[in-house]
């Protein structure tokens, strides 16, 4: 890989997290007992007026369930008869989890790393976390220390794990005020007392100390009376794992890369190094109501996993496993469509980075390009990948700068027949798998690596 590029605090990226390209986020709580929420739209593209009373993040439930009048306060009480949402975390069981099934199919889905919740905003804590006495899930419920589970079966398999931690908001801890708007999240629903602000500190310190996670993962900022203590708390978590990454949602107080979600602050896309989270569907946690229109399908996933490589980025895809511990069969079956389109384009994907302004024009939805086909670009030292979908039938002119690519070196296709040839405007490529709606990385050699 080439050399780190730096990060929005000037610290080097570690080459592990810029190289990984490809990580899995795990939305797994006492929500997905539950699991219920309208699966209306994605963040960023939903009106903000009904985000609250109508979250599609299942992992909301406490919050929704509470909107007087919602469809989700209708369902609590026709499902639950209102009951308390801690009843939640005694119902889950987490009786079918089996974190080395689940790393197995990370591993080959071609992820990096992964990064489990172990607080989110319901306060409930994956691990025997300090100052939740028994609420949490190794005193009640799965009765397991989850974060320890898959840490373990995540490193075994040599992917990198990280730790999600909902610093900003904390439902049983903190505030329980319901937010019913955007505006209102700061003064409703962030706690920003003093011992909130050194119970937070002391958990994820004691998520440092414990799981030595490589990245740390927080959400909805930090409390204000405790910002004075982020930067002994980063100085203690490089110094305990070096190669560690810390994301952007600290209140501006520190991050080594930028973030987006769904389509909510796609700005942060331009940056040094920066990952896109998302769920396979609209929800993080798991959504028994949503259908196959509210999810991607393979080639949804790779189409956004390949654009966000192109553009330099990191994708982080999360699964929201089911109260048992399964994975739902039609995100697990997303998971295994890509890997099995990685056995083929995994080259052209991990330890990769865009092409240079100008040295090639993408094509298709999204990018400048007009389309079809759809058209990304990937390259490291020595090579350059187009990947190519829905070329009507199977050709492309792909535009490219002049003396980019070695016309003395022969397209490849792993696994497939291609031909290639020079023209004008730069380089015509023909293969039966180029139309179809999943991708398919050409390889070219580059006239001057490096
Ligand atoms: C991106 C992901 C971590 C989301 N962040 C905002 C949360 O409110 C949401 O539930 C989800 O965790």
């Amino acid at each position: 890989m080439t050399d780190d590029p730096q990060s929005p605090t000037g610290r080097p990226v570690p080459a592990w997290f810029t190289d990984a390209k490809f990580g899995i986020f795990v939305h797994w709580g006492a929500y997905s007992v539950p699991a219920w929420a309208e699966p209306t739209g994605e963040l960023g593209a939903t009106d903000p007026e009904v985000w609250f009373a109508h979250n599609p993040y299942a992992e909301w439930y406490w919050n929704t369930s509470q909107i007087e009048g919602s469809p989700a306060w209708e369902h609590h009480r026709a499902v639950y008869g209102g009951r308390p949402y801690d009843d939640f975390l005694d119902l889950w069981r987490a009786e079918s989890f089996d974190p080395g099934d689940w790393a197995d199919l990370f591993a080959r889905a071609g992820a990096r790393y992964v990064v489990p919740t172990t607080k989110h905003h319901d306060g409930i804590a994956l691990w025997d976390a300090p100052g939740t006495g028994t609420r949490n899930t190794v005193h009640r419920g799965p009765r397991r220390d989850l974060v320890a589970d898959l840490a373990g079966a995540v490193r075994a398999r040599g992917l990198r794990f990280g730790v999600y931690y909902s610093g900003g908001l904390d439902w049983y801890a903190g505030r329980r005020a319901v937010i019913r708007h955007e505006d209102r999240i700061d003064d409703y629903g962030r706690p920003h007392e003093a011992a909130y602000a050194a119970y937070a500190l002391r958990q994820v310190r004691d998520l440092i100390d414990r799981y030595r996670p490589d990245v740390l993962w927080n959400d909805i900022g930090w409390p204000d009376l405790g910002m004075a203590d982020l930067p002994g708390m980063f100085a203690g978590y490089y110094a305990a794992v070096p190669e560690g990454v810390v994301n952007d949602r600290w209140d501006g107080a520190h991050a080594d890369y930028l973030t987006s979600e769904y389509q909510a602050n796609r700005q942060n896309e331009t940056a040094a190094a920066w990952e896109n989270c998302r769920g396979v569907g609209l929800s993080f946690g798991y959504n028994r109501n949503e259908g196959p229109e509210d999810l991607l399908d393979t080639a949804g996933a790779v189409r956004l996993l390949v654009d966000v490589v192109s553009r330099g980025g990191n994708l982080l895809l999360n699964v929201g496993p089911k109260a048992d511990g399964t994975l739902p069969e039609e995100q697990r079956a997303v998971l295994e469509g890509i890997a099995s389109w990685m056995t083929h384009h995994a080259a052209a994907v991990h330890a990769t980075r865009p092409l240079e302004p100008g040295d090639a024009v993408p094509g298709g939805e999204t990018a400048d390009g007009e389309g079809p086909p759809w058209v990304r670009w990937t390259r490291d030292d020595r090579h350059a990948y187009a990947f190519v979908a829905g070329a009507p039938g199977g050709e492309a002119v792909l535009k490219v700068r002049p003396g980019l690519l070695d016309p003395a070196t022969a397209a490849r296709l792993d696994g497939g027949p291609v031909s290639a040839a020079a023209v004008s405007d730069g380089v015509r490529v023909a293969s039966p798998w180029l139309d179809a709606p999943l991708p398919a990385a050409v390889r070219f050699s580059l006239a001057s690596p490096g």
